[in-house]
This record gives C-alpha cells, structure tokens and sequence, in this order.
C-alpha cells in the first residue's frame, strides 16, 4: 500500500508535507518523495528510497519551496523498487504535471503499449503509476485552450475511468492550475478530504490516504472522496467536486481495516479502531463457543496491529491480557518488506519474547492477519523457548488464499501460506498447538457497521472475488510471473537507476 498526500494553500507546504507523510509512514517504507511548485511556476522534486525521515536533509526541505505540494510513501506492487520508480512521477507536457498513486492498475500492460503505438508516449520505467501519469496527460492534452477549466479536467477524469482498471486513489498538480485528486470507480483505495482556515480567512485544501494525516496537520475532515470522484482545488484555492465515473459502486479494500490503517483513521465513514475492536468481539466470540474445552491462561497480541483485537478478545473470554512481546520501536513493518529474507529476518529482530508471561502458561496469540506465516511461525518457536506449555493462535481476518491485484503485494498464491491448504495444515505447519481464523462473514459485519451502505467490499484475498470483474487467471499468472519473490530478489540484484528527471539531489 502506498500513502499520497497534497496540500493547495497560501502557506509553505515543505514541512506540512513532510509531517504528513510521516504519519502515513506505515503505508509504505520503501520509497518518499515530495514535489512542490514553486514561485517561478516550476516543480521542484526530491524523491529516493528509504524512510521519510532518510530521504529529506534539511538541504531538500529548503529547496522545496512553495504553497502547493504533493507527496507520496511507497510500498512498491508493480515495476521495481528502483529510486527511479519512487514518486511522484512528472511529465513535461500539457502544460506540466506531476502524479502521486496508490493502488494498482490491472491493464497497465495493454495501456502502456497503447500509449506508445497511439499516443507516441514514451513510459521511462516499469511502474503502472508512470502508465497511469500518461493516460492523464493524453486525455488533458486533448483540450487546446489555456488555461483548462474544471470541465475539461473533469472530462479528462472521466475518459480515464473509461480506460484504466484497477486500483487508483491519486493527487496530482497541473502548472499554471492548481491540484487535482481522485479515486478510482470502485473507491478500493481510501481518499479523503479536508480543510483549515487560516487567520485572514482564507481556506486551504488537504487530501490524504487517510483521515490521521489531517488530523495531524490541523486540517478539519471534510469528507471521504467517494469512489469515482474527483477534487480540483485551483491556485486561487477554489474547490470543484465532481462525480466523473459512468458506474461508480463503493467497494473499498478490507484488508485496510484489517492491517494497513492506522487504528485512529476513519474510512469511508468507519473507524478503524472500532472496526478492530467489533473483530475481537466475533473472534473472542467464536473462541468460546468453538474451544471451550481449551485451557487458556492469557491472551498475548503480537505487535503492533493486533492489539486492539486481542484486548477485546481477552476481554470476551475473560482472561488477562498481556503485553507478552516487546516491540523494537525502531524496526518497521515486516509485511510489507521487499523479500522473504528480509521478511524473516526482521520478526526476530523486531519481537522478543517476555519469558515470565509465557513460563508454564497455555497461552493465546492473536494476529491481525497471517499472509505468509513468517511472524506466526518465528512467534510460535519464540513462545515455545520461552517456556510457554501450549500455544494457541488465533488471526482476526479469515485465511488468505487469492492473490491481490489492488495494491498489496501479494501476487503469487504460492507464498500464501493459506493457499490450497485447511486449517489443520496451517496449524501444523506453524507448528502451533490450536489454530482459528475469524469467519469472513463475521469480519464484514464487524467492519459494516457503522456504514451499512457499503454494500461489497473489495476482499478478494479471502474469497478470490475480484471487485473490477476484469481479473482472470492468465493475468493472475503474468502477475506471478513478474512480482513472485525469487524474480523480484533477481531484479533488485540487476536494477540500475533509470533517468532521474528533475530530481533534488
Ligand atoms: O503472515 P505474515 O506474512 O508474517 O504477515 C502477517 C503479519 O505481518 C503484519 O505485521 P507487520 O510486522 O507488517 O506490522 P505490524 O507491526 O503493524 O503488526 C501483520 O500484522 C501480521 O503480523
Ligand atoms: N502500493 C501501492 O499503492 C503501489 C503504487 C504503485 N503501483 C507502485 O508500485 O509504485
Ligand atoms: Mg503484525
């Protein structure tokens, strides 16, 4: 998952942007970058790999002036982990534009051929959001007047959405116009928009993957961007909204609510923390009802995402809950680790076990979510050295068994654990003493509830229902054959730096 941020205000955004992207930090760590345009109308880019607070000397945050800026924190799903693949992506022509994107487009091949042979548009880089950048800049450049008006920005939106399929939330800047955001029909990745008045009255603009980035900056939540809308908030700071989808359906992504977003976020209407606590109540329910007979002496989440669910867990089953692992604060996420290795590795060193929770105890660990089994089965074996006498584990989302195409990679069924496999093998294989997964129905309603007009989620990676009808098992298998592991740990080996184009160095 990728985290875009941009702000259209009368203020320096250097350090709002920054601020913000650092909250959405848990959305991608891979890649960050920041465009702003400045007073002589030009962009002014710094992008790299690494974590915001690596990517940004005090040199870039002085060069990156202006009142207007874009940003983006990348979890790469397409193309390589290039630096030259980081964002946001610019094109020089109509007028200049520069695109942030997170998501994942499912025709990027068909599109980036098309645009070559049709358009004489040249893609520098494997990355689907550079694809995505020239569709937007072919549909603009067919209107020849200066400056676009709304309607013309619109239009091109909506030829878009004709065109591409997929996952898209995106912000961009357009030279001499102003900002532009939007989301793709099915609202699969989260937008959301927001306001702040300053002092002289004034109202700036801020949209952002989600609600806890303006809540930081001090922006007021003004609303979700609601699936196939879009927002173009001009120089001047006039805001235009307009529904630019033929069909538009509200579908967005579970697995947010699940693991991705941060707890205090809400999106499209619920709140994730609510959400995460109304899973431990089904799960903590269904423990009950199904392993009674089962000994439990303290309920243990295995950081950081799952805690809420385990608390309310213990809670339901009336058992202590307990911190029983120690999070190294300064080791990321390790889901979204580029290579099994590096996945592997970084559990251990970002989880110890407390031995006197586990010592002579039947203990009970909750997880999120288990994708691979990397931290379930290296948590299980910790467990087991510390002292603890039975190991139970219980996951608030229900086994993963499809491959994801919207943004989380997860491309190749092969490294799912869950894959082809029942609940019994799973066990066996992370070798825990008792296994349980939340039911997907339960994980619905549990998420539902404070918006039951949503009436389908995207959750193909429990049920294989992909929600743009237009995945079938030929492109599932390019996908593979593109982004698997082992051929993605052959690519970071060979990657050179593609051009780098006005880059802060
Ligand atoms: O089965 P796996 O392939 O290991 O993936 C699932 C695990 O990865 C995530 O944790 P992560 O360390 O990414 O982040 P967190 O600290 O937010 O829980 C998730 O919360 C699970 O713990
Ligand atoms: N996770 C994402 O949103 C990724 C965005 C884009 N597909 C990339 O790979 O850079
Ligand atoms: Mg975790």
């Amino acid at each position: 998952m990728c985290g875009i941020v941009g702000i259209s205000g009368f203020l320096p955004v250097n350090q709002a942007i920054y601020d913000a992207l650092s909250v959405l930090q848990h959305r991608g760590q891979d890649a960050a970058g920041i465009c702003t345009i400045d007073q002589l109308n030009c962009f002014r880019l710094r992008k790299a790999n690494g974590l915001v607070s690596d990517v940004f000397e005090a040199r870039h945050m002085q060069r990156l002036q202006g009142t207007m800026g874009i940003g983006h924190v990348r979890y790469p799903t397409a193309g390589s982990s290039s630096a030259s693949e980081a964002q946001p992506f610019y094109v020089n022509s109509p007028y200049g534009i520069t695109l942030a994107h997170n998501g994942n487009l499912t025709n990027a091949h068909e599109l980036r051929t098309r645009l070559f042979e049709q358009g004489r548009r040249h893609i520098n880089t494997t990355s689907d959001s550079e694809v995505l950048l020239n569709v937007f800049a072919q549909e603009l450049d067919r209107f020849q007047d200066y400056p676009l008006t709304a309607d013309n920005i619109f239009t091109a939106i909506q030829c878009m959405h004709r065109q591409i399929r997929g996952a898209y939330a995106v912000v961009a800047m357009l030279i001499g116009h102003g900002m532009i955001a939007f989301r793709d029909p099915n609202g699969i990745r989260p937008l959301v928009l927001g306001k702040r008045q300053l002092p002289d009255g004034r109202t700036e603009y801020m949209v952002a993957s989600e609600s806890v980035a303006l809540d930081t900056l001090g922006f007021e939540f003004i609303r979700d961007v609601v699936a196939g809308e879009a927002v173009y908030i001009t120089e001047q700071g006039e805001l235009f909204t307009r529904q630019c989808a033929d069909a538009p359906k509200n579908n967005p992504c579970l697995f947010e609510y699940v693991y991705f977003a941060r707890p205090d976020s809400f999106i499209d209407k619920i709140s994730v923390y609510n959400a995460r606590i109304r899973m431990g109540t089904k799960l903590g329910e269904k423990i009950a009802r199904e392993w009674s007979d089962l000994d439990i002496d303290v309920v243990i989440p295995i950081p950081e995402t799952s805690t809420d669910v385990a608390l309310e867990i213990a809670r339901i089953l009336d058992k202590p809950y307990r911190q029983g692992f120690v999070k190294n604060r300064y080791v990321g996420r390790t889901f979204i680790m580029p290579g099994q290795q590096l996945r592997r590795s970084a559990v251990r060193r970002k989880l110890n076990a407390n031995r006197a929770e586990f010592r002579d105890k039947n203990v009970l660990l909750v997880d999120d979510s288990i994708v691979r089994g990397t931290t379930s089965e290296q948590i299980i074996e910790m467990a087991r050295e510390a002292g603890a006498k039975r190991v139970y584990l219980a996951s608030a989302a229900p086994e993963i068994r499809f491959p994801n195409v919207y943004g989380i990679d997860m491309p190749s069924v092969n490294e799912l654990i869950a894959h082809g496999r029942e609940v019994d093998e799973i066990c066996q294989l992370i070798k825990a003493d008792a296994l349980i997964f939340q039911d997907l129905n339960d994980l619905i309603e549990a998420v539902k509830e404070e918006n039951p007009d949503i009436a389908q989620f995207e959750c193909s990676v429990f049920n294989g229902v992909y929600v743009t009808q237009d995945v079938n098992q030929e492109y599932l298998d390019y996908l593979q054959s593109l982004r698997k592991d082992d051929v993605q740990a052959v690519a970071r080996q060979s990657e050179v730096e593609g051009l780098e184009l006005h880059n802060e160095g």
